[in-house]
């Protein structure tokens, strides 16, 4: 039974910590560790609170196995089911988008310069690459991921492990106390930071697996969602106590990308190790996270299919997953940030608005449910507009009202 809980809070954590993680210390580089520690927190609390809030509508399901769309259904009839089905494959396809982009870096800085005429193509060769093979493994089945997630899950944590070891004892406390160099570039790292605490796509499998007990899944839920906080905790403490605030930021100008990251830790350190160890954690966080997230859009897109009664088959489920983040990736290349961004929008409905407004009816209709997330309506209403503040955030900054971020 205890297994069991562990198991999801590990499935919950697992989900959380992949491409955000990386994105932030480029993201916050020049926002100092103060303002980033306690953006870390709030934000902590507010997504761990939305998770619990699916929990507490669960309770109202009809039976332990039913989808969040049926849900939303349930509650807002046929548009909800549209508005959740979709915010959902196109939050997934957007994170797709950012793994690919960020895979392709970190596999291109090991590439040899590749030009084709006057153009380098380098950074489009790793993308295509790190595409074909590892979609490889999601068209050959579950089997191949399951095996292929273990064998990398392990390596993800060693390679953490030794990145904490190799940059703890280097943080300089100085580094740590450096002030924003732009208080607004805080506002303008909310929705990367936002989109990092993000697992709310599989609270339906987690609710089934747990048989809908709600005090397992409170329990998987607040570990899950502490072991990624203790990570990022420490994970922000090295990069910022390492990386001096200056430094950094004038490398990431160059290169605002991973490969950025792991040029900046190598030349700030001078140490090749470091870098290449940064460069092995990336790339696994990257991969274990796109393996995930091709496998729910490969069944989120089966299902579409079938209820529309068209094949859905190995061969015309690949292209539509791929096909639609490659070409983003292709496009904009350097768009690993950008798609992270546009993941934060996404994942803002159907992490904050959708469970918000699904607690809301579903506490007008069942007043007397069992369990029920503490904060009452003023927690609703301040989540929500939080919520609608981070969709608004992307849109000043394209607009020049908010400056950009890395990337
Ligand atoms: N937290 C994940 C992204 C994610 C967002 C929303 C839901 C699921 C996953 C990451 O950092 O890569």
């Amino acid at each position: 039974m205890k297994n069991k809980i562990l198991g999801s809070a590990l499935m919950i954590a697992g989900t959380t910590i992949g491409a955000g993680m990386l994105a932030m210390p480029l993201t916050s580089a020049g926002m100092g560790f103060g303002a980033t520690f306690a953006l870390l927190l709030g934000l902590w609390l507010l997504l761990t609170y939305t998770g619990l809030l699916f929990m507490e509508v669960y309770q109202t399901a009809p039976r332990t196995d039913v989808g969040v769309a049926s849900l939303a259904e349930q509650y807002f009839g046929m548009t909800g089911r549209i508005l959740a089905t979709f915010s959902l494959l196109v939050l997934l396809y957007a994170l797709l988008s950012a793994y690919v982009t960020g895979g392709g870096s970190l596999l291109a800085g090991l590439l040899p310069t590749i030009n084709i005429g006057e153009q380098d193509f380098t950074l489009q060769t790793g993308i295509i690459l790190f595409t074909l093979l590892l979609g490889a493994f999601v068209v050959i089945g579950i089997k191949g991921v399951d095996g292929l997630t273990r064998v990398l899950f392990s390596g993800k944590i060693i390679a953490f492990m030794l990145v904490l070891l190799m940059m703890l004892p280097k943080v300089k406390v100085d580094n740590l106390l450096a002030i924003p160099l732009d208080n607004a570039l805080i506002i303008s790292a909310v929705p990367i930071f936002f989109t990092s605490f993000g697992f709310h796509v599989i609270m339906a499998s987690i609710n089934t697996y747990l048989e809908a007990d709600i005090r397992k899944i409170r329990t998987a839920i607040l570990l899950g969602t502490l072991i990624p906080l203790v990570a990022y905790v420490l994970w922000q403490l090295s990069t910022h106590g390492v990386l001096s605030q200056n430094e950094f930021t004038a490398i990431l100008q160059a290169d605002p990308s991973l490969n950025g990251l792991v040029k900046a830790t190598r030349q700030i350190t001078g140490s090749e190790i470091l870098g290449e160890v940064v460069r092995i954690f990336s790339a696994l966080a990257l991969i274990t996270s796109f393996l995930g997230v091709a496998m729910g859009i490969f069944e989120g897109i089966g299902d579409l299919l079938k209820r529309l009664n068209l094949p859905a088959n190995r061969m015309s489920l690949a292209p539509l997953t791929f096909i639609p983040p490659l070409i983003f990736a292709l496009f904009y290349p350097e768009g690993f940030i950008a798609a992270l961004s546009y993941a934060g929008l996404l994942f803002a409905f159907y992490g904050l608005i959708l469970p918000i407004g699904l607690a809301w009816r579903a506490r007008r209709l069942h007043p007397n449910l069992p369990y029920r997330v503490a904060g009452g309506n003023l927690a609703l209403v301040i989540s929500l507009i939080t919520g609608v503040i981070i969709m608004i955030i992307p849109f000043f900054i394209q607009w020049g009202f908010l400056p950009s971020v890395a990337g």
